[in-house]
């Protein structure tokens, strides 16, 4: 019967593989990888449970991330993916549970200590500064580093001169890596949609995060915007071995993509390992296919 379902799932998601194109190609991609050998996981979720009111957006998830994953969290709408991220970047507590980042663990994630823990973070809708060149938005994304004085970033001297050398130097080479050398100082309110949502990767990457929450990353994108940006997110893994943790609807570009893909449903994890085993999950397959348990027992679908 698995059998069955998981030839159902797989004619469900052949036209969205079959777009992704390149399942080969990255699979080799993976295999290259340069993964830590013993990479511990470098952010984890213990027994986290999260209501609203009467609604439980997470029931008891426990979810362990390795250094250099991809990992995906997908589920249909309401599963609880957005929360997961709003518990992770600190702008919700948990009824209970705790989050490790590193070595720390958490109650609540201090979202003040963020960018020093390490995580940062893009958000579904576009918060770019559209009235700035796309150098100075990437720019923008350190911004809580400086350490020079007002004084000396209004002359432009000592410690002010040096952050702004460093920062610029930091900014082009996530610039070269995520091909926007041509946009450089355009601004970025008049860029099309899909290089606007890279600008915002390039920003979120510009302090080389340990860890990268991208939500919805390719939400709004053409089909080649979104194998673009897909080859752009990887790209930045193997550059900087950058922890990804991926919330996305397109389930055929997030089974490329993913090292560990996760499954929520209703505020529980469903499903959690490898994209080739998540894809032919019979769990799976009824939380997106709506397909009844007892009509699999009946024999016939
Ligand atoms: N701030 C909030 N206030 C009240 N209920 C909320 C809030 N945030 C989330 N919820 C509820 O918690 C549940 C999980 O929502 P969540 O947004 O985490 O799901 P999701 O998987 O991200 O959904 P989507 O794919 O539609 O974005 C839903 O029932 C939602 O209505």
């Amino acid at each position: 019967m698995t059998g069955v379902l998981g030839g159902t799932l797989e004619r469900a998601l052949a036209p969205a593989l079959e777009r992704a194109g390149h399942r080969e190609a990255e699979a080799g991609a993976r295999r290259s990888l340069r993964l830590p050998a013993h990479g511990g996981p470098v952010l984890a979720l213990e027994d986290i449970t999260l209501s609203f009111g009467g609604v439980t957006a997470l029931a008891g998830i426990s979810l362990a991330v390795r250094a250099g994953e991809i990992r995906a969290i997908i589920g249909p709408n309401g599963a609880g993916k957005s929360s997961l991220v709003n518990i992770v970047s600190g702008a919700y507590r948990p009824d209970a549970g705790r989050v490790w980042i590193g070595e720390e663990s958490f109650s609540q994630v201090p979202a003040h200590r963020l960018a020093q823990l390490g995580v940062a973070r893009t958000f579904q809708n576009l918060a770019l500064f559209r009235g700035l060149d796309v150098v100075d938005n990437i720019v923008s994304g350190l911004a809580y580093r400086a350490r020079s004085t007002l004084v000396e970033q209004v002359l432009g001297i000592g410690r002010a001169a040096r952050e702004t050398r460093e920062a610029r130097a930091a900014a082009d080479e996530v610039i070269a890596t995520l091909r926007l050398e041509a946009v450089r100082d355009r601004r970025a309110g008049t860029l099309p949609y899909g290089l606007q949502k890279r600008v915002e990767l390039a920003r979120a990457l510009v302090a080389r995060p340990r860890i990268l929450l991208l939500d919805e990353p390719l939400a709004g994108m053409t089909a080649t915007e979104k194998q673009e940006m897909a080859g752009f997110i990887r790209a930045a893994r193997e550059r900087w071995g950058t922890t990804i943790i991926l919330i996305e609807h397109d389930i055929g570009l997030v089974m490329g993509l993913s090292d560990q893909v996760a499954v929520f449903d209703y505020g529980r994890k469903i499903a959690d390992g490898p994209p080739a085993e998540v894809r032919t999950d019979p769990v799976v397959i009824d939380a997106y296919l709506g397909i009844p348990h007892d009509i699999e027992a009946g024999g016939g679908i």
